[in-house]
Parts: structure tokens; sequence; C-alpha cells
């Protein structure tokens, strides 16, 4: 099924046009990998999907009833099931683990519940299969500022994965990672992708060789190319906007 289906999306900042005419659609369960050189419009296009940058053409429509996003606020949009991670983590360090995870858990159920919250078993069962779930099982009482970079990325993806989003859109992961934890991110984003959307931007080739999934390359804000990563890299114009600089 189409879940998220971007259509003829135009956005002009200063009159420049970071968006032209933009359609992308995702499907759930979906992993999607999104390539392209600087500038090319990827960030932007998160934007638009999150409801952070208001396209002045196209829509966004979303799920079961074509809910036009557009239209929504960016809490209605994250509340319809939209996760996104920035490229920088974003973790309450002075926190534990299982504190970051049971916080993000609380949050999922709006702001009435949190104040009668209190953790009960089925929660703490969620978070220790949260935490095995993004490699951090034997971390739980560590505190996330002792996290090693790799690490925080991963209680962060935790974190969003306590939300139960439908789509979560990822902003290059691997930036900053060593080998080994490159390896474990691309494991856990395959897998979150086994039951929801996921949506990943990132530069580097071997990673996304390793997601084995369908590749869109962006450029001046249009898809110029569309495919598994062979596809699109065999692709001439690819080669010289992208691949051959
Ligand atoms: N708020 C803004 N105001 C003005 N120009 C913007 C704004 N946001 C983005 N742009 C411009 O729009 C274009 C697309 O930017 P965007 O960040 O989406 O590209 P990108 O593909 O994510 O690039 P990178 O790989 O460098 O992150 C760029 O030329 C950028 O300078």
């Amino acid at each position: 099924m189409t879940l998220l289906e971007v259509s003829g999306v135009s956005v002009t900042f200063d009159g420049f046009r970071a968006i032209n005419n933009l359609s992308i659609a995702i499907g759930e369960p979906e992993l999607r990998a999104v390539i392209g050189p600087n500038g090319a419009g990827k960030t932007t296009f998160m934007d638009i999907v999150t409801g952070k940058t208001r396209p002045d053409e196209g829509r966004v429509l979303w799920g079961e009833l074509s809910t036009d996003l557009v239209k929504l606020s960016e809490s209605q949009i994250a509340k319809a099931g939209i996760g996104r991670k920035f490229q920088k983590p974003t973790v309450f360090e002075d926190q534990t683990v299982r504190a970051n995870l049971s916080m993000a858990l609380k949050n999922k159920r709006g702001p009435f519940a949190v104040l009668a919250w209190k953790a009960g078993a089925a929660d703490n069962a969620r978070i220790v299969d949260l935490a095995a779930e993004v490699g951090l099982a034997d971390r739980l009482d560590h505190r996330a500022g002792d996290l090693s970079h790799g690490q925080k990325q991963w209680l962060e993806i935790g974190m969003l994965l306590a939300q139960d989003p439908r789509l979560l859109l990822v902003d290059e992961p691997a930036a900053g990672m060593t080998p080994a934890e490159r390896e474990h991110t691309t494991d856990l984003l395959k897998r979150a992708a086994q039951t929801r959307a996921v949506v990943v931007i990132e530069h580097d080739m071997d990673f996304i060789r390793r997601l084995d999934c369908r590749v869109t390359v962006l450029h001046e804000g249009s898809v110029l190319a569309e495919g598994s990563l062979d596809h699109v890299t065999q692709n001439q114009q690819v080669i010289d906007v992208y691949l051959g600089r």
C-alpha cells in the first residue's frame, strides 16, 4: 500500500526553487534511500513531509484516507505517525538509557495520560525490548551522555520507535560513525522497515548498498532517477551530477 504520496510539490526560497515539481511515493512497509548532491533538496523534502516547510504547490497525501499533510500542523503530522531523526543525536544526556526510552513511551500517550503515568510491567518490558532492538540491552542503566556517538543515535532511534511511527524519516544516520556502528545501523534500519516505512537520507554509498533497498536520486529539487542502487548508479545523468564529481 502507498503510505505517503508527495505529488507535484514545489517550494521557492527567496526566488530560488529548492523543490521543483517533486513527486515521490513511499509504501508501507518500505525502506527507501534518498541520495543526491548537496543542495538537491533532500532535507527540504523531509521538512515538507513533517510540516516544517510549507510547499507553494502540490499535495502530500497520507494514509488510507489520503489526508493532505499540507493542511496539518507539525504536531498533528507527528501524531498521525511520522517520526523524524535529525542528523545530530538529541537525547537527555543526564538521564539513563532506560529513562530516555521511558520518556519516549510516555510522550506517546499525550499530555493527560502523562500526568497519571507510571511505568507498569508492560511498559518496562517494552523498554527492555526497545533497548534490545537498537542494541543497547546492556546499557539500560548507563547515562545517555556516556554512550558513544553511534549508541546515542541508536538510542534516539529507539525513542522514535517507542512512539510506533508508521513512517520514520532519518537524516544521515551514518555520519560520524565507525564502520562497525554503521553496520549495526543498517541492520537496525532494515529491521525497523519490516513493519513500517523508513526513509533514509545518506551520502555514504557503502551504507546505502548495505541497506539493499530502492533508491531515489534527487537533483535540483526533482527526482532524477529511481530504482535499485545498481540501476541508478548506471544512469549517466546520475553519474554526471552526483557520482562523477
Ligand atoms: N529556509 C531556507 N531558506 C533559503 N534557502 C533554503 C532554505 N532551506 C533550504 N534552502 C536551499 O534549498 C536548497 C536545498 O537544500 P536542502 O538542504 O534541502 O538540500 P540537501 O539535498 O539536503 O543538501 P545537503 O546534502 O547539503 O544536506 C539549497 O540550495 C538550500 O540552500
